[in-house]
């Protein structure tokens, strides 16, 4: 009798699987592990030039993906993506609540209006997203959902408005994993701590210096994550391997929702090896990554770890 690990080619063969920020950044990593796993990729955004980009790899590679335009925003929008990818497909097994982000500001200088914007982007648009879903297709058949949140957990300073949508997203998560697993759906959140990602260019020089310049030692694992430890995480709790676990939010932070502080200053190494996913840092960098973080990466992946692992 041979044990078969849930780790295998073809993991998700059959199946698809709508990214939301596909296109792009954590969304784009997520698009090519289901679609490297065999799964029919949907990659939805609002620009269709990334997303024609990010097909294009995984077609290259092997894989299937296809493009939809979306503004998870607008309702209509939404319900015509998700009846597009079930006329199309004729299945939606996984969905991956990806897009989403805001701007940094203190809490004081948020207008109403900001404020609002961050909410409906984040809160009301991933609800939007599993409403439709769960409407034109899970609830008849079952399906798995991660959402993707933020480390929100103690606060979220510069960030209030995300802090609140993501603290309402994880909480309609647990929620929804309680409503509607009687339908054989599963739900999940995942939280990425400050992660090396196309999304570090929506903020000012000021700001991605002051990351690269110091802050990102600044955890308990020394250093920033990457979209592919994020897409990892996500991908393991789309899998059957996770069959067991829902309504729970999975932190991929290097510990940092635990401590914000440097605990142990790492000068010289880093105690965790980075996984970077593509082949080499160079195909990580060489998309929409602001160069000072793409050195950090090649660092990452050039310096010695202490780890044995
Ligand atoms: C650090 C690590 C942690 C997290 C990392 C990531 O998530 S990385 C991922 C990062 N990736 C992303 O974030 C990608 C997605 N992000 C986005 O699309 C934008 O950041 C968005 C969510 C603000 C929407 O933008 P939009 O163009 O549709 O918005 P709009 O023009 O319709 O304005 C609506 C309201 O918002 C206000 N306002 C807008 N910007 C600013 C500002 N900078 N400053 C102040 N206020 C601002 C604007 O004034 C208006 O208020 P009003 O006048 O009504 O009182
Ligand atoms: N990088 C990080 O450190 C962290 C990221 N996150 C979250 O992870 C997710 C991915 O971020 P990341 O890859 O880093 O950054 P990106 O900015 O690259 O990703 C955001 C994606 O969301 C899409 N998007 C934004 N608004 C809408 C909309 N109204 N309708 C449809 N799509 C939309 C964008 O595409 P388009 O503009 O074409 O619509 C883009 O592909 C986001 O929710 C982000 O907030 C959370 C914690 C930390």
């Amino acid at each position: 009798m041979a044990y078969q690990s849930v780790f295998r080619t073809g993991l998700f063969k059959g199946q698809v699987a709508l990214v939301t920020g596909g296109g792009t950044g954590i969304g784009r990593c997520v698009a090519h592990e289901l679609a490297s796993l065999g799964a029919t990729v949907v990659v939805a955004a609002r620009r269709r030039e990334p997303l024609e980009q990010t097909c294009r790899e995984i077609t290259e590679n092997g894989g299937q993906a296809h493009v939809e335009l979306v503004n998870i925003r607008d309702e209509e929008s939404v319900d015509t993506l998700i009846r597009n990818v079930v006329a199309k497909f004729g299945r939606l097994h996984l969905l991956v609540n990806n897009a989403g982000g805001q701007f940094l500001s203190p809490a004081e200088n948020i207008s109403v209006g900001g404020f609002r914007t961050v909410l409906e982007l984040n809160a009301v648009g991933t609800w939007t997203v599993c409403r439709a879903a769960m409407l034109h297709w899970m609830k008849e058949h079952g399906g798995i959902i991660v959402n993707i949140v933020a480390d929100y957990f103690n606060g979220f300073p510069l960030m209030a408005h995300t802090g609140a949508a993501r603290a309402a997203v994880d909480n309609m998560t647990k929620t929804l994993c309680q409503e509607w697993g009687k339908f054989g759906i599963r739900i999940n959140s995942v939280a990425p701590g400050t992660i090396i990602s196309s999304g570090m260019q929506n903020y000012p020089p000021p700001v991605q210096q002051m990351i690269t310049g110091g802050f990102h030692t600044e955890n308990p694992s020394g250093r920033l994550g990457t979209e592919a430890e994020v897409s990892s995480a996500v991908v393991w709790l789309l899998s059957p391997g996770a069959a067991y676990v829902n309504g729970a939010c999975l932190r991929v932070d290097g510990g940092s929702s635990l401590s914000k502080a440097a605990m142990i200053p790492h000068p010289d190494d880093i105690p965790i090896k980075a996984f970077l996913g593509y082949s080499d840092a160079s195909c990580l960098g060489e998309r929409d990554i602001p160069p000072a973080f793409g050195e950090l990466l090649a660092q990452y992946a050039a310096k010695k770890t202490t780890s044995k692992l």
